[in-house]
Order: C-alpha cells, then structure tokens, then sequence
C-alpha cells in the first residue's frame, strides 16, 4: 500500500464566462497593488474570448488524458482539480477530497519553473486552503518541478521545429518567451536566487541545441503586469521584435517556454499582440505550440506521480533528469511585500 491515495491537478484558474472575469481578476491580484487601468485592459483580452480563459478547458483535457494514462499503468488512485483564483477552487476540492477519505494527495501544478508565482504560492495555496478547510484536511504533497524534464522539453522542440521554415534561415531568430515577474521576485527565486531566468535559459539553451542549433535565439519576457514603477525582467518581446528589426532580422519564431498549454497569454498577448508587431515591422511570424496534452506530457506527469509512489519503498534508481538542474526547497522564493492598488 502507497502512503498517497489520491493525485491533484493545482491550476490557476480562469472565467468561464463575462460575468466571471471582474471578479476572477480580483482574486488574481488581491493586495498586489496592480493598476485598475491595467485589470480593465486585461479583462478586454478575456472579452474578446467571450470571457472564457482556455486554461480550464486545457485542465480537463489534461485531466483526462492523465486518468487514461494512470489507469494504463495500474494506478487507481482518484484525480481531483483545484486552483488558485477561480472554480474549482482548492479549498472546495479539498474539502471534497476530506469528504471522499482521502489523507494525503500528489499535487501536481501547472507551472514549470521556481519562483513566488509559479512554485511558492502554489505551496503557499494548499496551507491556506487546508486552514479553511481545518482538521483532518487531506495533506498535500507538491511534486517536483520538471522544466528541463524531456516530456516538457520534447514538445517544445518538435514545435520549434515545426514553425521554422527553410527559406531565410540565416536571418531569422528563434524568440523564446515567459511571463515576465518584477525583478525582485526573480533574485528571490530558488535557494541562491535569480532560478526562474536560470531555469529559462536551461530550457531555451536545450530546446534551440535540439530543434535548430544553427539559429540564433534570445529569452524575452511577456505580460508585464503590475504597477509601472516597480521594475520587471525585460525586453518586452514586443520591444525586442523590434529591436531584431533593426538588425535586420526578417522571420522569428516566437516559443513560448514559459507556458503549459496555450493560456490567454499565449492565444492574446502573442497570437494577436506580438503578432500584430511583427506585421508592423514587416516580420516573418510563426508561434510554436505550448505541450497542452502532448502524450510526453502527460507521460511525464505519470511518471512524477510513479516516481513519489514507487521510488522511495523500492530504491529504484531515479531517472538521470531528477536533479539535473538546482530546483525549489522549502522557505525559498519568499512571498513579495504586498502593496496597495494605487
Ligand atoms: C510567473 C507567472 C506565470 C507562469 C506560471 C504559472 O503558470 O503559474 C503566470 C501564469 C498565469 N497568469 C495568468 C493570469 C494573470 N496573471 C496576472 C498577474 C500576474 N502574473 C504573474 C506571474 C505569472 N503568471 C505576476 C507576478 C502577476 C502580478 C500579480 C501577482 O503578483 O500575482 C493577472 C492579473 C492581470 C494582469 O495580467 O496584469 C492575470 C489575469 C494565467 C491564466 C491565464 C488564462 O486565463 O489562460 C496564468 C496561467
Ligand atoms: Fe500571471
């Protein structure tokens, strides 16, 4: 018997609808002083999509491609699905899960890299949600991060490979791209610092050796959010488009590392966005796909959910990625000072 008796997708969320978008942006940015101008210009972007995020779409897709996956590998623990900032939300799923018998999950998050964002508040999420919930809320155990992974590195470089034509070669240059965070939050990330740019290059480095090391590529940021005067990791990728266009590139191929499967980040802010720059600037665009439900992908999170039940009870040896990049430990990438909306 396996000390863990259930596997839960953790998400961030997003509206299913107009009437959901207000309210889901507020849960977002709750005391993090983000600028009413910038939420209005944001919940535009989920308007023009009926007011509907993909990302929870993408999470069922995900969720039933991994219970087909487990159950081909004999695990029959149940799935559940919680996220940060609208429903399901965790403290509900959890209180289901408390309901079902369930003591102690896998918790798998939708986020590749460390830092406050993408790790700690996902930790931080399941403490406050089980204080809700209170006693004999199921325990939740984060597993690892897995961005230099082969299940999430492999998709992208298929990708890559594919958005690049073979005309012009020499003058394009592949974009990689994140979600930008303030520059404060990236020097907290990980035990020594500055993780979540370091984990990006790895992955940005490994994805342009194998899909096309004969062409150039440069880590740019998107989705800035915040308030202005408060510093983000930088360029823009829409300042850095044209920057390229000055130096005389003509095609780039925008992949966008930092994202899971095609979040309204992707499907706006580059899809339209990025993609409207680059026609300004004359230049060659192509979008490399996100993993969304790539069966690597989805291998992977089976084989993270295998490697916590089997690994420690049978001294299997661990796979050669595991700790092949530093990663999160506990009390790193420490919360930012809240501030208030002004
Ligand atoms: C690092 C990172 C990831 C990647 C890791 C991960 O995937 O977790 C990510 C993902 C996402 N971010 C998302 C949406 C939003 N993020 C916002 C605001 C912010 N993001 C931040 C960072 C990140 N965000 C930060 C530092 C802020 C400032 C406020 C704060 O300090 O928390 C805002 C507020 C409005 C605005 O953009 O200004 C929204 C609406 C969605 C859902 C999209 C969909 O619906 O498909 C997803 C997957
Ligand atoms: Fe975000």
């Amino acid at each position: 018997m396996s000390e863990y008796d259930a596997v839960l997708l953790l998400s961030f969320g997003g509206p299913e609808g107009p009437d959901d978008v207000m309210p889901f942006l507020e849960n977002v940015v709750r005391g993090r002083g983000v600028p009413a101008a910038r939420l209005a210009e944001v919940a535009e972007h989920y308007h023009h999509f009926g007011g509907v995020s993909p990302i929870n779409q993408q999470n069922r897709d995900l969720l039933a491609a991994l219970r087909i996956a487990l159950d081909e590998a004999g695990i029959d623990l149940p799935l559940y699905w919680g996220n940060r900032n609208w429903h399901p939300m965790l403290a509900d799923t959890l209180r289901q899960m408390r309901a079902d018998g369930v003591r102690r999950a896998l918790g798998f998050a939708t986020s590749a890299y460390s830092s406050y964002s993408s790790c700690r508040q996902y930790r931080d999420d399941i403490e406050v949600a089980r204080l809700d919930v209170g006693p004999d809320a199921p325990e939740i155990e984060k597993l690892r991060h897995f961005y230099d992974h082969p299940g999430f590195v492999e998709p992208h470089v298929d990708a890559v490979k594919a958005a690049l034509g073979t005309d012009r070669r020499a003058t394009t240059r592949i974009v990689f791209t994140a979600h930008s965070i303030p520059t404060s939050m990236n020097d907290a990330s990980g035990p020594d610092g500055g993780l979540y740019r370091a984990q990006l290059r790895v992955v940005a480095g490994l994805v342009s050796a194998a899909a096309a090391p004969d062409v150039p590529w440069d880590l740019v940021w998107q989705s800035r959010s915040g308030p202005p005067q408060v510093p983000w990791l930088e360029p823009d990728v829409n300042d850095h488009l044209r920057a390229l266009a000055k130096e005389g590139v003509t095609d780039v191929v925008i992949s966008p590392i930092g994202f899971v499967s095609d979040h309204l980040e992707v499907v706006w802010d580059l899809d339209n966005e990025a993609r409207e720059t680059a026609a300004e600037l004359g230049l060659g665009f192509a979008r490399a796909a996100t993993p969304g439900t790539d069966p690597r992908f989805v291998s992977m999170m089976r084989e993270l959910v295998e490697e916590r039940l089997y690994a420690s009870s049978s001294g299997r040896r661990l796979a050669p990625w595991d700790g092949s990049g530093p990663s999160c430990r506990p009390g790193c990438c420490p919360a930012p000072v809240r501030r208030p909306a002004n």
